[in-house]
């Protein structure tokens, strides 16, 4: 669905990254590691088509990246879903009305996705915390209901990035089961994370490919975890 085809990457002066081959097909799951600057933002930015490839193609849905314009780059980011470490809300608008924000700004807002969103809410747990304001609530409900957010327009691909940095190992395993439930419902997942622990988790649960930035490339991590 999106594919990075001996991409390289550089802000300016030297490469960031090099010769990066990536296939996030329907039902993978992947986890990108690699040191602090590494290049996993950045990565993951290219797979959002938020930054264009220096050289190499990214392509898609089988569109190449660098011949869509504005419409084609909405399109493509429609169908896919992202989660930040430091999910940014709408503080003055409740959480329900956060995670419904995608719905309306596409005008997809029609009274039968308002019982789509009850369910999502219920999913992710916070079906009572609905009313309240996101200052209002602590990290880990923060992160499903950024996940819960990313989710609502039915992506068929979620790029995550450090989704679990500011949680405590609880509250990681809850947003970890919610990743794995969507991957087993065909969605490709690119999760980016330091913690080691949560990979040996997910890899007792699903196949996932672990991917290390190394040296600018991009590798497949051992057995090493
Ligand atoms: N807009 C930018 N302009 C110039 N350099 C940048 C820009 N964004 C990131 N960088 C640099 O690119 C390198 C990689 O950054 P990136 O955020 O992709 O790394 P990362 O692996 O995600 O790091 P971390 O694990 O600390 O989040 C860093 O050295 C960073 O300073």
């Amino acid at each position: 669905m999106i594919e990075l085809r001996d991409v390289s990457y550089s802000y300016g002066g030297d490469a960031l990254l090099s010769d990066i081959d990536l296939a996030l097909a329907p039902g993978s799951f992947h986890f990108l590691t690699g040191p602090s600057g590494a290049g996993k933002t950045t990565l993951l930015k290219l797979c959002y088509l938020e930054l264009r490839a220096t050289r190499g193609e990214v392509h898609a849905f089988g569109r190449d990246a660098a011949a869509l314009g504005r419409d084609g780059v909405a399109q493509v980011r429609r169908r896919v879903g992202l989660v930040h470490q430091d999910c940014r809300f709408l503080d003055h608008l409740s959480v329900a009305e956060n995670v419904a924000l995608p719905l309306v700004v596409s005008g997809q807002d029609a009274p039968e996705r308002r019982a789509e969103l009850d369910e999502l809410l219920r999913w992710v747990g916070l079906h009572r915390r609905r009313d309240a304001l996101p200052p209002e609530l602590s990290g880990g409900e923060r992160q499903r209901a950024a996940l819960a957010r990313a989710v609502i327009m039915a992506p068929d691909v979620i790029l995550a990035d450090e989704p679990t940095g500011n949680l405590d190992w609880e509250m990681s395993l809850r947003l970890l089961t919610l990743l794995v439930e969507l991957n087993r419902m065909g969605k490709a997942i690119l999760v980016a994370t330091h913690d080691l622990n949560l990979i040996r988790q997910a890899k007792a649960q699903v196949a996932a490919r672990v991917l290390r930035i190394r040296d600018r490339q991009l590798q497949v991590a051992g057995a090493d975890l």
